[in-house]
C-alpha cells in the first residue's frame, strides 16, 4: 500500500468515527486532504466522511435513500436581481439562502474595501478581491442548515468576472493578478467547493444600470454603464458561450429584464428545475 493510500485509509477511518456534529468539519478536512493527495475521489471522500450509510449518486449526496444537500449558485451582473430572487426563495421551507457578504466588504474593522476599490481600483482592487475570495470561501465551506442551499455568486465569479475585469481593463497590476490567481488556483485545486447548478440571471447592462441607480448604494454611484457592459460580456463568455473559463456545474438561464411580477412568475416556473439541480 502506498503512503498516500495509507493516509487516505486512516483519514477515512478516523472521519467515519467522528460524531455527526463533527461531520461537516471532518468532511471539509477530508475533502481538502483528498485533493491534496491528488485523489480524484474528492466527492466520494466527502460522502464517506459524512456518514456510514451515505451513498454517492450522480453528484448528489443521498442518505438512507433520501436526497440531501443541493447547492445552487445565483449568478448575474450587479443589480440584476439576485438578492430579490433569493428573498423570494427564502420564503420556502427547506431552502437555505446565503446572500453575498457585502456588509463585510463595506466594513472590515472599520475600513471599506468596496468603497476604496471603486475610488481607486488600481490601488485597492487586490485588497477588495483578496477579502472577497476569503469571505466567499468561508460561505462555501459553512455548514448547511437545509437540504437546499441557494447562494449569491461564488468564489468562481469573484475570480472569473471581477478580478478578470480589473486585470483586462488595465486597472489591476500584473503582480496583483498573479498573486490572486495563485491563491485561487491553490484553493480550487485543494478544497472541494460543492455546486450542483448555476442559475444565471441574464439581464441587459442597461436594465442593471437603471436598477443600480434606483438601489442607490453609496459606493456604486460612480459605476458607469461601460463597467456593467464589461461585466455582462465576461458573464456571457463564461456561462453562455462557455469560451473563457471552467463552468463548474450545469447552467440554467433565466432572462431577468422583466418587471418584478413577471420575474416572480418565472422563478415559480423554474422552481422544480432549481430544486432538482437541473437545467433541462
Ligand atoms: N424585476 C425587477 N424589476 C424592477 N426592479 C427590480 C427587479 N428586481 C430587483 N429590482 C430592484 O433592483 C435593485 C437591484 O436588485 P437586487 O436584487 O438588489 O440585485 P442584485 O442582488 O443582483 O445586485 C433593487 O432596488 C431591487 O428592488
Ligand atoms: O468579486 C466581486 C464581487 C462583487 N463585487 C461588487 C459588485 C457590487 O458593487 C457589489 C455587490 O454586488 P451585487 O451584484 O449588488 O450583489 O460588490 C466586486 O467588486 N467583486
Amino acid at each position: 500500500m502506498s503512503f498516500n493510500s495509507l493516509c487516505m485509509n486512516n483519514l477515512w477511518r478516523s472521519a467515519i468515527r467522528l460524531s455527526s456534529n463533527a461531520a461537516v468539519t471532518s468532511t471539509r478536512l477530508v475533502a481538502i486532504r483528498c485533493k491534496r493527495f491528488g485523489d480524484k475521489r474528492g466527492e466520494l471522500c466527502q460522502t464517506r466522511a459524512h456518514s456510514n450509510n451515505t451513498q454517492h449518486v450522480s453528484r448528489k449526496l443521498v442518505r438512507n435513500g433520501k436526497e440531501k444537500k443541493l447547492v445552487v449558485f445565483i449568478e448575474g451582473n450587479i443589480a440584476s436581481g439576485k438578492t430579490t430572487c433569493l428573498e423570494y426563495f427564502s420564503k420556502t421551507s427547506n431552502i437555505e439562502v446565503l446572500t453575498e457578504p457585502v456588509s463585510k466588504w463595506r466594513n472590515v474593522r472599520g475600513h471599506n474595501p468596496l468603497g476604496l476599490m471603486y475610488q481607486d481600483p488600481t490601488r485597492w482592487g487586490i485588497t477588495l478581491q483578496t477579502y472577497v475570495q476569503l469571505t466567499m470561501l468561508d460561505r462555501h465551506l459553512s455548514t448547511m442548515s437545509a437540504p437546499v442551499r441557494m447562494m449569491e455568486r461564488s468564489i468562481y465569479s469573484a475570480k472569473y468576472i471581477f478580478v478578470e475585469n480589473l486585470f483586462r481593463s488595465g486597472k489591476m497590476p500584473e503582480v496583483d493578478f498573479a498573486v490572486l490567481s495563485e491563491w485561487f488556483e491553490w484553493i480550487t485545486q485543494n478544497i472541494a467547493i460543492p455546486v450542483d447548478l448555476i442559475v444565471y440571471l441574464q439581464s441587459s447592462p442597461q436594465t442593471c444600470h437603471e436598477r443600480l441607480k434606483e438601489r442607490c448604494r453609496e459606493e456604486e454611484k460612480i459605476i458607469p454603464l461601460e463597467y456593467l457592459e464589461a461585466i455582462h460580456q465576461l458573464y456571457e463568455d463564461w456561462l453562455i458561450k462557455k469560451t473563457s473559463f471552467n463552468v463548474p456545474a450545469p447552467v440554467l438561464v433565466i432572462p431577468a429584464d422583466d418587471d418584478l411580477q413577471k420575474m416572480l412568475h418565472q422563478y415559480e416556473e423554474n422552481r422544480e428545475k432549481i430544486l432538482a439541480g437541473s437545467n433541462v
